[in-house]
């Protein structure tokens, strides 16, 4: 029996061990992952804090239990501290001290990211936390219950620190909202959207505080302030969002890496050894708007990259189609969605790029209720004419239309194609003057 060992068995790992029991019953699947729990959707963190649900429990959807009940063998408290790659054996030590040594014919690796830790004074003092496991969330929730916690400062507004500045302002915190840059989410959106963002939350009463460094955190035992190049803030919390990085440990001298470190995979998900796969946030992924591998650690990227991988580990030839980076947030009611880069971002990458914008209401001015503005941009080429990025923002439920977007990027559409393309109307939903089609046409 073909056997194959998979190492992370959250998001990515979860989605290629399912593919893998689901299809092919002759495979022998061995998991291994540090954690006690597996499968928590890190997305529900924030609402979990912000007390929009209940209870953290439907926030999993997979146990060791299920793949036990599919016939694999799953070791949970079990860190993978070694890889011998040319006499293919995982190397493994429980929580109890048992150790393991499993070899492999196939190894899928989907150890994740790790979030960074500015290099900083104080970032080990009690209250500054990390928020990425149900464990982190778990602590703070503790930590808001038990303790005096007035201040909270949140450190990034990217989309974990403007999720968790919303679900603390919720619970009656102080929030001040750091980031280096002069804006919110300035990695997914152009300025005319974050401002809108930065208008919403600073009308619920966050403090913004950007264009700032953290130069340290202070305290005694327990955090008290943050320290910038421009202020300090009173803290009784911190909390770090200043993104994630690959978690490459076990084969950075073995596998060839990404410029940050991630696993580079090929379209089958393949690493540089043949046999060894590397899923989701530790690996690459290929990026259609840009046309080149990139790093984009989101749980829908991770997924599919589980899918992927573990088809080809099977004997089952599938590739990748690649990503958009697509992507939503809501705070309070406000919904903003992107695809592909923004037009900064297209610049910066020294793309000859132009963006067509338009705002309208989602309905026709007689209907009068559920009617919301609807703010529209899409970033395309002005040489090839592609499109490269979209984004919207509304009150309304606009999520579904940016998919339409992400596959004119994964399909490589030109702008002018999006001018005429077929959309319904119907007053119940839209305008016979579709926003897409008119801000298509608003291009050069
Ligand atoms: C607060 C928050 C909100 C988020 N919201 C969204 C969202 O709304 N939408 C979205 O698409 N993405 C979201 N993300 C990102 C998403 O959670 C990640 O992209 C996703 O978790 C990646 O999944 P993964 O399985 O690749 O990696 P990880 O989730 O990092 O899992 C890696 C697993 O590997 C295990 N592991 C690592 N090293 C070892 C080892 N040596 N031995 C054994 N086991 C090991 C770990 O214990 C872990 O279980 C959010 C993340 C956070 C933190
Ligand atoms: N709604 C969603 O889809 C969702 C929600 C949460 C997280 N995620 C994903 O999880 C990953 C991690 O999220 P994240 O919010 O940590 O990363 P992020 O990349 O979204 O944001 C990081 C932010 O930190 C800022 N920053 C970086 N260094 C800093 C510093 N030294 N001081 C102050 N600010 C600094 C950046 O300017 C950026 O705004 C991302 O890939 C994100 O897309 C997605």
């Amino acid at each position: 029996m073909e056997r194959i060992v998979v190492i992370g068995a959250n998001h990515a790992g979860t989605a290629a061990i399912n593919t893998i029991l689901d299809n092919y019953k002759d495979k022998e699947v061995t998991i291994f992952d540090s954690n006690n729990n597996i499968s928590f959707l890190g997305c529900g963190m924030a609402l979990w804090i912000g007390n929009q649900i209940t209870s953290p429990d439907g926030l999993f959807y997979c146990s060791k239990e299920i793949f036990e009940q599919k016939g694999a063998k799953v070791y949970l408290e079990t860190i993978v501290y070694h890889v011998d790659f040319e006499k293919k054996v995982v190397f493994a030590t429980g929580k109890d001290g048992q150790s393991y040594q499993q070899p492999y014919d196939k190894l899928i690796i989907a150890s994740g990211s790790l979030p960074i830790s500015p290099n900083i004074e104080g970032t080990d003092l009690a209250n500054v936390q990390f928020v990425k496991l149900y464990q982190n969330a778990k602590e703070v929730i503790e930590k808001l219950h038990e303790s005096m916690i007035r201040n909270v400062v949140v450190v990034g507004a990217g989309y974990i620190g403007v999720e968790l500045a919303e679900a603390f302002n919720r619970i009656g915190k102080k929030v001040t909202l750091i980031d280096n840059m002069s804006t919110c989410l300035s990695g997914y959106y152009d300025r005319e959207f974050t401002d809108i963002m930065s208008k919403n939350l600073e009308s619920h009463g966050i403090k913004l505080a950007y264009e700032e460094t953290v130069t340290s955190l202070k305290g005694n035992g327990k955090v008290e302030k943050v320290v910038t190049d421009k202020n300090e803030y009173a803290a009784d919390m911190v909390v770090l969002g200043i993104g994630f990085k690959p978690n490459s440990q076990l084969g950075k001298d073995n596998l060839k890496l990404f410029k940050n470190g991630a696993y580079l995979v090929d379209r089958h998900q393949q690493t540089s050894i043949p046999d060894v796969y590397a899923i989701g946030d530790c690996a690459t992924v290929f990026d259609n708007s840009i046309q080149a591998t990139n790093y984009i650690a989101l749980a829908t990227n991770a997924v599919r990259s589980g899918i992927v991988a573990a088809h080809n580990a099977c004997g089952t030839p599938l590739e990748s189609i690649g990503v958009q980076g697509s992507n939503g947030i809501c705070i309070w009611n406000l919904k903003m969605v992107s695809t592909g880069i923004s037009l900064e971002k297209a610049k910066k990458l020294g793309y000859d790029a132009a963006a067509a914008d338009y705002e309208d209401t989602q309905k026709p001015a007689f209907i009068q209720h559920d009617n919301y503005k609807v703010k529209i941009r899409i970033v395309y080429d002005k040489k090839t004419r592609i499109v490269l990025g979209a984004q919207m923002c509304s009150e309304y439920d606009i999520s579904m239309a940016i998919h339409m977007f992400s596959l004119a990027i994964q399909e490589q559409v030109t702008i002018d194609r999006l001018k005429l393309t077929d959309i319904f109307f119907l007053p119940h939903f839209n305008k016979p003057y579709n926003y897409f089609t008119m801000a298509a046409l608003q291009a050069e």
